[in-house]
């Protein structure tokens, strides 16, 4: 089942509001920004390379974690949609 930028986002919020102990959303926000940094830093990577010398399905299944980690950033230091859309 695929999933909208717009519906994930608000998946991670309520696990997060509810501490939900099984996410590893949760997880990732309790041991905060430098954590998730380095999971963002390392799924751009994937994802250069996978776009580089791998295949178009690769290159969209590190994007995809990209984007996820990029919304668990996002979470972490309180933003919301409309805060980084605003700068679209
Ligand atoms: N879309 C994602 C998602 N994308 C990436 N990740 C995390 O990012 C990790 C990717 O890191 P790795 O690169 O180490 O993963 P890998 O398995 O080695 O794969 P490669 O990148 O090496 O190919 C995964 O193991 C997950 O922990 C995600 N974790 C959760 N989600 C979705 O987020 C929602 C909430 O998940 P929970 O908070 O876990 O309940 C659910 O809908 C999930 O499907």
């Amino acid at each position: 089942m695929s999933t909208s930028f717009d519906e994930l986002f608000a998946q991670l919020q309520a696990k997060v509001a509810a501490g939900d102990p099984a996410s590893g959303t949760v997880a990732a926000v309790q041991a905060g920004v430098h954590t998730i940094g380095k999971k963002l830093v390392e799924e751009a990577a994937e994802s250069w390379m996978a776009a580089e010398h791998e295949g178009p399905e690769r290159a969209a299944e590190e994007l995809s974690q990209l984007l996820y980690w990029t919304q668990a950033m996002m979470i972490a230091k309180g933003l919301t949609l409309e805060d980084v859309y605003t700068h679209l």
